[in-house]
């Protein structure tokens, strides 16, 4: 996917984003790397759709995107991404069984399938918690392990992650980046915002919005 000269702000104030191209290929990790506040995760959101641009465009395949109605690029992100956000934006009156396999009927996959699936995917990253316990009787870094799983289960082109690794210790954190690397392996694009500079050197590729060195390195 790509994004050309994308502007975008929140409200009145001036643009976060100002005139940002990027690329982001299959098969490839892309770490995003910036200091507190310049707008690394305001990226994740305009690249997944979430937020309409003053000016430019994002593209998948080609195809300009972000211009498309609400339903049109929610169907987006339902078939093609999976997001790990910063607070991995649980539904708290759902069992964490629930949350995983939710985005997933959206996708008609059958309740009993992906519930199997996504009870592998609990095994694969230590989940050790019962299926119907809800998000609030679980740990931070479980939860993000959970919208891992929920991000992994819909089998999405493009994985984006926000901190995905902040709140594990370096066991999990390194199963959690296996996952971003099997991902792409299998030609998937994985988009990674991080402050790790382990994650960052890991990646294939880094985009460093730091005013002192920006620009792309692989
Ligand atoms: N909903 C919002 N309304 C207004 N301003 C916002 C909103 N969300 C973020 N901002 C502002 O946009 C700027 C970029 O925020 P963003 O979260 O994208 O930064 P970031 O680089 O991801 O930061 P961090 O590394 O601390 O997570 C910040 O100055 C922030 O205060």
């Amino acid at each position: 996917m790509r994004v050309r000269g994308a502007v975008f702000g929140y409200g009145t104030d001036s643009p976060i984003v100002d005139d940002w191209s990027a690329e982001f290929h299959p098969g490839t990790v892309t770490a995003i790397t910036g200091p507190s506040g310049c707008g690394k995760s305001t990226r994740l959101y305009l690249l997944g759709l979430m937020v309409k641009l003053t000016a430019g465009a994002v593209e998948i395949d080609g195809q300009r995107v972000d211009h498309l109605s609400d339903a049109a690029r929610s169907r987006i992100r339902a078939w093609r991404f999976g997001f790990v956000f910063q607070d991995a934006a649980l539904d708290p009156t759902r069992s964490v069984l629930d949350n995983i396999i939710e985005a997933s009927l959206y996708r008609n996959q059958s309740r009993r399938e992906a519930a199997q699936r996504a009870r592998e995917l609990m095994d694969r990253f230590d989940i050790a918690i019962p299926p119907d316990r809800r998000p609030g009787q679980i740990s931070g870094g479980q939860a993000q392990r959970i919208a891992l799983c929920r991000a992994l289960l819909g089998e999405p082109d493009i994985l984006v992650a926000d901190e995905a690794t902040g709140n594990l210790d370096p066991r999990s954190a390194a199963t959690v980046l296996e996952a971003f690397r099997e991902h792409a392996v299998t030609g998937g694009c994985a988009i990674v915002v991080t402050h790790d500079p382990t994650v960052a050197g890991w990646a294939d590729r880094r985009i460093s919005l730091d005013p002192l060195h920006e620009g792309v390195s692989a």
